[in-house]
Parts: C-alpha cells; structure tokens; sequence
C-alpha cells in the first residue's frame, strides 16, 4: 500500500511538473539557439566559448542567466570589437533579458526595432556604436536606462517615451536626432542628455530643471535653461558638455539679480580687485627689496661650485638682464634670477623643449628649471602665451609655472620641485626589484586628477587652448598621490619637427606636425595615457621597460583575439568589483583614440565618465542593475 502511494505520489509529480520541465528546456533551447544565431554573426566571440551546447550559462563569456540558470537576463559585451549590424531578430526572442550593453563597438546599420521592445527589457547600452536608423518609437515599459549616445540616429524623440514610467537615464546625445522635444514628465528621471542634435523648438518645462549641457549643440533650441526663446541664436556653445563653473553661476546669478544689480557688484567688484592689486604689487616691492638683500648675502657666502651651474642654463643671460625674472601671482619665491643663475644644479633629463635642472639655491630652495631651446616665437607672442599658462596653473590637478625669463638668447621657465617624481617612474620604475605596485584606487585617482586638469586646460583661450604634450613623464605626483599635468602651454612656443618624435607612442595619427595639435588630439594622448596605466606598458620605445608602440592597436588587437582580462597589468590585484571598474576604464580609454577626431569625446565628458564609476550618485544605474552584472569571466 505504501509502496503504491509512493509511486501514485511520483506520477501526480510528474504529470503537474512535466509541461513546466518541458517549457523549462523549450526556453532554455530558445536561448542558446537564439545566443548561437547572435554569435554567429560575429567569429571572434564565437571563439569566447560561445559554441557550446552545454547549458547557456556554464561557459557563455558575457551572458548571465537567472538563479535556476535557464534564461538569459543579461548580455554584457562592452568594448570587445563587435563589427556588422546587430543579428537582432535573435536577441529579440530572449524574451527575459533585462540588461543588453553592447557600448564601444563597431556596430553599425539600423538602431534595431525588435531589441528595445523586449518586454522585460530594464537597461539598453548602444552608445559609442555606428548605428544609423531612427530612435525606436516601442520600447520596453520596463525600461531604466536608455542609452545610444554617440552613433548616428536620425529621426525624432518619440512621446512614447513619455509611457517609461520608471526611466532614470536617458541618454540620445551627439546623433541626427531633430524635431521638437515633446513633453515628458518622468518622475524617476536623474539623467538626461539631449545635447549635439538636430532638435529645435523651445525645451518643454518639464525639462527645464535638467543642466545646461543636457541641450546645448542643438543650434535651434531655446528656453531655460538655454537662451530665452526670442533671443534665439545660434548655439554659443563649442563643444564642452559639461558647463563651466562659471558659466553655471553667472546663469544663476541672472535669475537671481537684476540687470542693475549685476552691474553695481560688476563696478564694486572691479574696484575691489584695483585695490587688491595695489596692496599686491607693494608686497611684491617689499618682497623684491628683501630678495636683494638675499643676493648680497649670497654673494658673501657663495662657494665656486655655483659658477658652473649659471654656465649650464644662464650662459644666454645678459649682465644688464639679470633683474627680468618675472614672478607668477601666487608664487612665494623671494630669489632673484642672479640667485638661480649661482645655484646649484643637476639634470634631471633633456626632453622635447629643452634641458630640465633641480636648482637648489644658497637660501636652501630647490625649483625646477628647464632650458627651453628652439623656441620659434617672439617675446610679446611668448609673454602673452605665458600670461594664459599663468592662469591655467591655478587649478589644482595643474602644474604651475612660477616664474620665467626671456632673452633673445636665453629663454627659462622655473617651477617647483615634486620630490613624488613623475607618472612614468610610479608606474615603471624599478618593476619586479621588490618595488611597491602601484594599486588600482591610486591609479583611478590619478585618472580623474589628471583628467580634470587637461579639461580645465581646454576651457581656456576661448575653449580653444591645447596642451599638446601629454604623456607620462609630464604627470608630476603630488605628495597626496595625485597627477598634476606639466609642460603646460610649452608646445606652441616650439619650432614644430624637432618635438614631434618624442611624443610618438601617444600622438594622434592626424598630428603630423605641432600646427595641427587640437583639443581632440591630446584626448587621443590622454586616451594612450589610460592604456598605460591600465595595461603597464609603455608606449614609448625604452630600453629595459616593456614597451608596445602602438599601445591603442594592441590593446584593441589583444581584447579582440582573446579577452578583455588579458590586457590588464598583472600587478593590479583583481576583485571583481575591482575589474568591473576596470573594465570601465578601458572603454573610456578606448573611445578617447577613436581614429576619428570626432569620435573622441571631449575632456569633460571624459571626467563626467571616470566620476561615474566611483561615484554612484552619479551613476543613473541603479542597485538593480548592479544585482543582474554578469560575472566577467576569464578564459
Ligand atoms: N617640477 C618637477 N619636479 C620634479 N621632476 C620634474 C619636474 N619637471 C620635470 N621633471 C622631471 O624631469 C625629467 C625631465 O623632464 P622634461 O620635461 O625635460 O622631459 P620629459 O618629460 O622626459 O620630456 P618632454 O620634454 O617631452 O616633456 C622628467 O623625468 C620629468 O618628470
């Protein structure tokens, strides 16, 4: 009797469990048939351990499945040198998946229809693709993320977007995109970019409260927080995303005040800065009378050996010139060019523009001065390019200029010493002999640093100043580990050829010569500058360090042939949460030497990319997302 219970027990088990077992299998057929259809279209994945006939989620590279491991809920393929058009008819049919990202390929042909429509559809990356077509008007009700910026969609932004109810990132910019923005009201929505389009019309209100850069680059598009719409010109705005500080407030600061008001703080303002720079200029006269007292005493108690150092970088200097060492604002130096010319020096390396002396002066001051040779300009065009270079050394990721001299046969810049040395020798100095590496928390931190000091670079002289130097011996540490971006504003000042092939491995393929060296340019550089941290190579031929040319071909050769884990340095410790991020990191570097200039984003938005992953408020991903990661796998 027990026996039959049992068996009556295993037949009623099976009869109601059967047809979900066999839906259970029919799915998980579908999937893998629809992954092989996908896969099939792109050879180089297909070698990832993509043609198994195991179930889906045992060995597919970048497909996640749910917890009994039978469907499909992510496919994250980021980066890894997809080309052709999306198979999308097949990924249409996984009709479990939450997270598609495909961004930083080379996928190209119609944005498909059928993939964002995918029901349980919660997060869409095709950014930095070729996609042509038109934005989808039917997408996934479920839908968080949003994003196909940088391609080449047309079209227009359709209402339907107003039925997305729980989006948080919408993200349509640098496309064809025209038309008017149609009234959305999306309550969860945190981040919004519009900007380098085609729209026009006014910006509705419900949009208003979005920043600046979420419209700009769309010529015909007005409304707060845009010109007011009668005013309507064409765009103001060159290509910066990201607003300056400045110009945020002074946006503000209008609301705020009226025209009158601004005018009166305008003129009590200007009389505030006469005042300072009276108060200033009799400091420094005061403090030049004291640096002449320093000079007598030098010369009382100055030993023979500085007479070589003035031959080594004053030999140009004139006996009548020797007072013109013009000081920086904000420099607290109290010496004389005649004290730098009696001190002590030794090379620290000759580079492009010249030699480079550690000068440490009777006073016990050590600075840093560097010889500059072949400068091919005048002195009022070197002063007025100083004067910018001045300026520029005020933010903090940027290494000031704190005096300089200019001769006709003797042109000096002095600087402070950095005792932490530079980039290069953090990163390949010493490797193997017992040598600290250098962790991946220290190394994003110098990623942002040095970001944000090429773009604070960039946003002066009009938007339109360059660096056109950037490698890793001009990232100088600071004593709390961070960058600070050197040779600031040196490369204009040079005759073009003698310079170009020292900068090889980081130069753009466009720059064959300093004339054509653009903001683009030195993202290519700093682009170069990130695969070198990321990857311990150097792109510079050194003997004795492990050097790649082409570092921008071989990461890309690298993560095409293999994967994406090869590339890394292996002193970098990988947790997951750690190769996550640098993963992320890559796919920035990997836009940023596009070989198309235009390709490349700007250095703002290249900043706004690294914040992003650190920080999660930034972030318009949300935990969910986060929950559903693939794991990244490694062969
Ligand atoms: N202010 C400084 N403090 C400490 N070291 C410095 C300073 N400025 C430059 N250096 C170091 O001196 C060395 C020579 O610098 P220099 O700028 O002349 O050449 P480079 O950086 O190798 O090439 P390039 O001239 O193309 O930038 C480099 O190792 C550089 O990092």
């Amino acid at each position: 009797m027990k026996l039959q219970f049992s068996n009556v027990a295993a037949l009623v088990f099976l009869i109601f469990t059967y047809p979900i077992l066999s839906l259970v299998g029919a799915d998980l057929n579908s999937d893998r048939q629809a992954l092989l259809d996908f896969s099939s279209n792109f050879p180089h994945v297909r070698r990832l351990n993509w043609n198994v006939t195991t179930p889906v989620c045992t060995s597919w590279v970048g497909v996640t499945c749910n917890s009994n491991g039978n469907r499909v809920i992510a496919i994250r393929l980021p980066g890894v040198g997809l080309i052709g058009p999306i198979p999308a008819k097949s990924i249409g049919k996984l009709d479990a998946l939450r997270v598609l990202s495909l961004r930083s390929n080379d996928l190209n042909g119609d944005l498909p229809s059928d993939i964002p429509s995918i029901p349980s559809l919660q997060y869409l990356y095709l950014q930095n693709n070729n996609f042509s077509g038109v934005v989808p008007d039917t997408l996934s009700p479920k839908l968080i993320a949003f994003d196909i910026s940088f391609n080449s969609v047309s079209g227009i932004i359709p209402s339907g977007f107003q039925n997305l109810k729980g989006l948080t990132c919408l993200n349509l910019q640098n496309n064809s995109i025209s038309g008017a923005i149609p009234s959305l009201d999306l309550p969860r929505l945190k981040f919004l970019n519009f900007s380098h389009n085609n729209l026009n019309g006014s910006i509705p209100s419900s949009l208003q409260k979005f920043p600046y850069s979420s419209f700009i680059g769309n010529s015909l598009l007005c409304g707060p927080p845009l010109n007011h719409c009668s005013s309507i010109s064409p765009s103001p705005s060159p290509s910066p995303t990201y607003l300056p500080h400045y110009q945020k407030y002074n946006s503000t600061l209008k609301k705020k005040f009226g025209l009158g008001s601004i005018l009166a703080l305008a003129i009590g303002a200007s009389a505030f800065l006469c005042l300072l720079v009276l108060i200033i200029s009799v400091c420094c006269l005061k403090r030049k009378n004291s640096a002449g007292k320093g000079i007598l005493k030098g010369k009382i108690s100055g030993g023979g050996k500085n007479e070589i150092t003035s031959k080594d970088f004053g030999s140009g200097v004139q006996e009548a010139e020797k007072n013109k060492l013009f000081f920086f604002e904000g420099s607290s130096y109290s010496f004389d060019l005649e004290d730098l010319l009696r001190a002590s020096a030794e090379v620290l390396g000759k580079g492009s523009y010249g030699t480079t002396y550690k000068a440490v002066l009777e006073e016990g001051t050590t600075v840093v001065v560097k010889r500059l040779k072949e400068v091919g300009v005048g002195k009022r065009e070197f002063e007025q390019q100083m004067e910018i270079v001045g300026r520029v050394g005020q933010h903090p990721n940027v290494f000031p200029l704190r005096a300089y001299y200019y001769s006709k046969d003797e042109k000096l810049v002095v600087y402070n010493y950095m005792p932490g040395g530079n980039l290069f020798s953090l990163l390949h100095g010493n490797r193997g002999a017992g040598r600290t590496p250098l962790d991946w928390d220290t190394r994003m931190k110098i990623f942002l640093g040095t970001a944000k000091g090429v773009a604070f670079i960039h946003s002066e002289g009009g938007g339109k100043f360059t660096h056109g130097n950037i490698k890793a011996s001009n990232v100088l540490i600071t004593e709390d580990l961070d960058g600070s971006i050197s040779d600031v504003g040196l490369s204009p000042l040079m005759n073009s050829p003698a310079t170009m092939s020292r900068i090889t491995g980081y130069r753009a393929p466009e720059v064959t010569d300093s004339r054509k060296i653009t903001q683009k340019s030195d993202v290519y550089s700093f682009g170069v500058l990130i695969l070198e941290m990321l990857t311990g190579k150097t792109p510079l031929q050194y003997q004795g360090y492990d050097n790649v040319v082409d570092l921008p071909r071989w990461v890309k050769s690298v993560v095409r042939e293999e994967w994406t884990a090869e590339v890394f340095d292996e002193e970098l410790i990988r947790g997951q949460h750690v190769e996550e991020e640098m993963v992320q990191m890559l796919q920035i570097a990997l836009a940023c030497v596009a070989k198309a200039p235009d390709m490349r984003p700007i250095m703002d938005h290249v900043v706004r990319m690294i914040e992003e992953i650190r920080q999660p408020e930034l972030k318009y991903r949300t935990s969910s997302e986060s929950e559903s990661n693939v794991q990244v796998q490694t062969p």
